[in-house]
């Protein structure tokens, strides 16, 4: 077989949304100056709401500690002259001392102030990392369903969850980026008072190194955005090709070659992406290193030439070497805190761009001013149609209908047919592009949304593992209740699922999850049954099930086809199965068809009619015609 890159992996194009990051990426060192106000008053901001006396403990004992640096260099001058000057050496000694009683002080000090920025710095990041993150959560969990149909939604959300892990590193780079600043002011002001010509010394050894580090954290960023998509098929390609789920069919239909063959093409991209930026890197950071060694050599010719010159004294001089370290060593914190800071600002940056755009899919919070709606009576479905985006056909067309409660309604058709978009609508997972859903003569809409969805319970085609106990599984369908067992065994039993799970090594308490310990897994039809257990265990107004029984024994369908003809007369069921045999015994049955209501009644009207329903049934019953 001979696939192309062009229908395998679209993604290798370029995306559009990567075209924008790039865009930014793009931004020159200096517009990095530009940003980094941004950044500190925003991680200033995060730390402040994670913990305020924290936060001023950092902020405190880090100014402090870093202005020491002032008084340490002054001591040490002082220290310097007094051993440079007259006399005999004891005397010298002796006069030395006060100054170095106060350097020992002051070196004290600032280790102790130090010792206290690690002990409020160590408290307040997982605060900052949690706040960030809950955030995140709480906006994923809130942004309506139909979020993950818009394009570039799921990049976004993969680059703003690793913009939360950069909130810690917001605030514990600008905590060390506020160190290394106040250090350098502490010695600059030092050197300016003990000769103002010593700063030009000092700026020629430590600005090129600066430099260069920013603009190797700029590369990494355009790295970054440039190899999401890549990355993101990568980790799909991986699972594929290390999972379980996967693993039976990569066998029998020897995908092996094809799978790697799809990593080669990916990798192959990818890598040569981080070759190029390691190059681009190593030569920024050689030259930045180059020009400061020169920088550096030009300080101690300074220095010769203004001791040599008399303009300043010896121990001045030395104070200036010991100066320079002192401020290489800050602009080595500074440089690389800029350079943290830059790339986990930008990374912050996208989470809170997220945030911002994924308002505009949360639901208003004003449900508490909407009534709660009263058990259903009638459903009014009137003239509705949804269209995806990007897609030329509405899924759904103008669809109208109305369901008594007490009913059992099918909606039956091929395939694509609209079915599930549907029900989604009914459900309130959805919104319609056009037309209205009426509970009891109300929009869908004008009911408070929690109590709505309470009402209603929904058996999805494509239904989660959730990696729980089996009990766990089942009471999920309504944890607002007790999860009492009872309750849960009666749901169980309703959906064929009881026996199944006393079968299990642990019963009721065995974790669904095999990647855990003492997990176990369950066979397609078994997962059936607990979901299908699920929705009868919220035992609520109106009961979607979309194909509740496509993996289901015969006896295990029979029991789950009962427990819905069971509430029949009291409460609403809504059925898309293709197995017509199935939906014989409903009230009312639409049939779609590429998303139009084409037909509607009860079987025997449907069969009377001798349309499309009546042909698809006797499709299937022929099938169970011996000969
Ligand atoms: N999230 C989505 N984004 C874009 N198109 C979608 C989405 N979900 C479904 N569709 C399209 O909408 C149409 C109706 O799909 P739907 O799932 O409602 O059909 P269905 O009748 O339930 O099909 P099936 O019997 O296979 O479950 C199909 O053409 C499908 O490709």
């Amino acid at each position: 077989m001979s696939v192309t890159e062009e229908t395998v992996l679209p993604e290798l194009r370029n995306a559009w949304w990567e075209h924008g990051a790039r865009r930014r990426a793009e931004t020159g060192v200096f517009g990095v100056f530009a940003e980094l106000p941004q950044f500190v008053r925003q991680a200033v901001a995060l730390a402040w709401r994670a913990d305020k006396a924290r936060t001023s403990v950092v902020a405190g004992a880090t100014i402090a500690a870093g202005s020491m640096a002032t008084f340490g260099l002054l001591s040490t001058q002082r220290v310097l002259v007094e051993l440079f000057g007259a006399g005999p050496t004891p005397e010298r000694v002796e006069a030395a001392l006060p100054a170095l009683a106060v350097l020992a002080a002051v070196t004290a000090v600032r280790g102790g102030l130090g010792i206290a920025v690690g002990y409020a710095q160590n408290g307040l990041t997982p605060r900052v990392n949690q706040a960030a993150e809950r955030r995140l959560f709480e906006t994923t969990t809130a942004v309506r369903l139909d979020a993950f149909d818009a394009d570039a939604f799921a990049d976004d959300m993969e680059r703003a969850t690793r913009g939360s892990d950069a909130a810690n590193g917001l605030v514990s780079h600008t905590t060390n980026l506020l160190a290394g600043v106040v250090g350098l002011v502490a010695v600059a002001v030092a050197v300016v008072v003990i000769n103002p010509l010593l700063l030009l010394a000092l700026l020629v050894a430590t600005l090129p190194n600066g430099y260069a580090a920013l603009r190797a954290g700029h590369l990494r960023y355009a790295n970054f955005l440039a190899g999401s998509v890549r990355r993101r098929r990568l980790f799909v390609l991986e699972r594929q090709m290390a999972e379980r789920e996967s693993a039976p069919e990569l066998r029998t239909y020897g995908l092996r070659r094809f799978l790697l063959g799809q990593y080669d093409m990916v990798m192959g991209a990818q890598t040569t992406e981080e070759l190029k930026l390691a190059r681009r890197v190593t030569t920024t950071m050689s030259v930045g290193a180059v020009i400061s060694g020169i920088g550096l050599g030009g300080v101690w010719v300074l220095l010769g030439l203004l001791l040599a010159g008399g303009h300043i004294p010896l121990s001045a001089a030395v104070t200036c070497v010991v100066a320079v370290q002192a401020a290489q060593r800050s602009l080595t914190t500074v440089t690389l805190q800029l350079d943290f800071l830059f790339t986990n600002g930008q990374f912050f940056k996208e989470y809170v761009g997220f945030l911002d755009r994924a308002r505009e899919y949360i639901p208003d919070d004003d449900s508490g001013s909407r009534p709660e709606p009263p058990p259903l009576r009638r459903l009014d479905i009137s003239g509705v149609s949804l269209r995806y985006p990007d897609r030329d056909t509405p899924a759904v067309d103008d669809v109208t209908i109305s369901i008594t409660a007490g009913q059992t309604v099918a909606f039956v058709g091929e395939n694509g047919s609209g079915k599930s978009t549907l029900a989604a609508m009914i459900a309130a997972l959805r919104s319609p592009s056009d037309g209205m859903i009426e509970w009891n003569g109300r929009p869908l809409g004008a009911w408070d949304p929690e109590a709505l969805r309470h009402r209603i319970a929904v058996v999805l085609q494509e239904h989660h593992k959730w990696p729980y106990t089996a009990a766990t599984n089942i009471a999920m369908g309504d944890l607002d209740g007790d999860a009492e067992q009872t309750r849960i065994e009666t749901a169980a039993r309703k959906a064929a699922a009881h026996e199944t799970i006393l079968a299990l090594p642990h019963g009721y308490r065995t974790l669904l999850d095999r990647t855990f310990k003492e997990g176990h897994d369950l066979s397609g039809g078994q997962w059936q049954r607990i979901t299908a257990a699920r929705g009868f265990y919220r035992d609520a107004d109106l009961l979607i099930m979309d194909e509740p029984s496509s993996a289901l024994d015969p006896l295990a369908e029979d029991a789950l086809f009962q427990a819905i003809r069971g509430r029949q007369g009291s409460r609403t069921t809504i059925l898309i199965t293709h197995r017509l045999a199935n939906v014989i015994h409903a009230d009312q049955i639409f049939v779609l068809h590429d998303g139009v209501l084409v037909e509607r009644g009860s079987h025997a009207e449907l069969m009377a009619v001798d349309g499309r329903y009546a042909g698809l049934f006797r499709i299937q019953a022929a099938g169970y015609q011996p000969g």
